[in-house]
């Protein structure tokens, strides 16, 4: 049996507590034993009120359901920032049989992070678009890569064992994920689809989610991943420690950068499914397997505000300078998951998105710099202002700790020079940065030929000319 509902309908907001039922009254609504007089006929009778009372718990729910309650965050953790949800189902998701671990050789999800582990590299890295892996990965052809064995881990730096770090994924896939949920125990993905768009059923209901579009999907919540424009390509951003959230906007005020109402949130559906069912855990990096003989997928309703949700970034508020000077980035911030330091993000996804450049007497593009953060770009789509050649869509670009970057020699030449009218920047074009505080290292993966590494990317500042002349002051002009 499934709902009716169209399972692609959506509830809008950012951190709000939601309530969804795919069939009515699932949800418990409480009922009450009350005691009910009636004075005028001499009698006492009792009754059971139904009131819409929030109880989470009830000794029998609704059609039969099991009551599972799904903590993101501890039990004791302040009220504003706490998350969980309760999910009523069809059975608990502990009927399972035991997991057992998959061969590491399966997979390319790297689990080591650590100094030795993986390559620390000062130098400016950028890969060539991400296409090699459908066709040649483990000698598997161009029709059965799912999402979880299309996943290959980039970068990363921490340990999701003691809750803190980040990993970065590249996947390429086609294939669905037939009678298999995947569940990641580790951190929350952000995924970010650069070429086909991702059909994913979660236990929360379903979402559909395209190039230009993102979506998390919070640890612990099973989902699938189906392909439904073929062969498709995409980074993902691990958070090992805190959830996303929204930056704070400070000067800004109550309004812009990504509003909360843009953010979608499915509603329930689910599937009444007996069949073969694979589980895949991710867990400490590691990937576990175990079979059920039923959907996962089988929430009727659920509420609470541990939830899947996606975001389409051609609905952010950007805002910048209107007078002069680059402003730092921050100002494109679409999310934060924050380190235990005020202001100093384990992990920012930070866009670059279509607008008007106005700023007087600037130099526009990105500045040269040396940063004390990692900055991981990668492009959905159309080019990027600081490159003018080999930054690629599906590509990507590392400039770690304090490695200098900058824009290249021919966007510096042409930016010194333009005519300074208002115009459109990066116009059909998306790109985006997960910035981190944390060093990141490049898998074995990341550096092998399985990839592109452009070894000649320094050389896009080699025509950066001495222009100094002792003699000759603009004053700043
Ligand atoms: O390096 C980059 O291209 C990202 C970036 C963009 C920007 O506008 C300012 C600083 C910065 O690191
Ligand atoms: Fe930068």
């Amino acid at each position: 049996m499934t709902n009716k509902i169209d399972p692609y309908k959506y509830m809008k907001g950012f951190g709000n507590h939601f309530s969804s039922e795919a069939l009515q009254d699932a949800l418990p609504k409480g009922a009450i034993l009350h005691y009910f007089t009636n004075y005028f006929l001499y009698y006492n009778f009792q009754t059971i009120l139904h009131f819409p009372l929030g109880q989470n718990t009830p000794q029998k729910c609704p059609y039969g359901l099991y009551a599972e309650q799904l903590s993101g965050t501890a039990f004791t953790v302040d009220r504003k920032n706490n998350q969980r949800s309760w999910l009523y189902r069809i059975r608990p998701s502990v009927c399972h049989q035991p997991f057992t671990k998959l061969d590491s050789k399966s997979h390319h999800i790297a689990n080591k992070f650590g100094i030795g582990d993986i390559h620390h590299i000062p130098n400016q890295i950028r890969w060539s678009p991400f296409n090699k892996l459908l066709l040649e990965d483990n000698k598997k052809t161009s029709n059965d890569i799912d999402f979880v064995h299309g996943l290959h881990t980039l970068a990363g730096a921490g340990d999701p064992t003691i809750k803190n770090g980040l990993a970065i994924h590249i996947y390429t896939a086609n294939a669905n994920m037939d009678n298999t949920a995947f569940y990641n125990s580790d951190g929350d993905f952000l995924i970010v689809p650069q070429h086909g768009r991702l059909d994913i059923i979660t236990e929360f209901g379903c979402l559909m989610v395209a190039s230009n579009e993102i979506v998390v999907i919070p640890r612990g919540i099973r989902y699938s991943i189906n392909f439904p424009d073929g062969p498709s390509r995409g980074y993902v951003l691990e958070v090992f420690g805190n959830h996303f959230e929204l930056p704070d906007l400070g000067p800004i005020g109550a309004n812009g950068l990504a509003n909360p109402r843009d953010f979608l949130t499915p509603v329930a559906s689910f599937e009444e499914k007996e069949c073969d069912y694979t589980i895949i855990n991710k867990y400490a990096g590691q990937l576990f397997v175990s079979k059920q003989d039923h959907s996962p997928f089988d929430v009727v309703a659920w509420h609470g505000n541990y939830v899947p949700y996606k975001y389409d970034l051609g609905k952010f508020n950007t805002v910048n300078s209107v007078s002069f000077d680059h402003i730092d980035p921050s100002i494109f911030t679409v999310l934060t998951s924050k380190s235990a330091f005020p202001g100093t993000a384990i992990a920012d996804f930070v866009i670059f998105p279509p607008r008007w450049a106005v700023q007087e007497h600037t130099f526009r593009p990105p500045y040269f710099h040396r940063n004390c953060m990692s900055e991981f770009m990668g492009l959905i789509s159309g080019a990027y202002e600081a490159k003018s050649e080999g930054f690629l869509p599906g590509g990507a670009s590392l400039h770690s700790h304090m490695t200098p970057h900058g824009p290249d020699s021919a966007t510096f030449e042409k930016a010194s020079n333009d005519d300074l009218k208002p115009v459109r920047v990066a116009d059909g074009t998306m790109s985006f940065m997960f910035e981190s505080s944390l060093m990141l290292g490049i898998t074995e993966w990341g550096m092998s030929n399985q990839v592109d590494i452009q070894h000649d990317y320094w050389k896009a500042w080699k025509e950066l000319r001495n222009n100094f002349d002792a003699n000759k002051s603009t004053k700043g002009q």
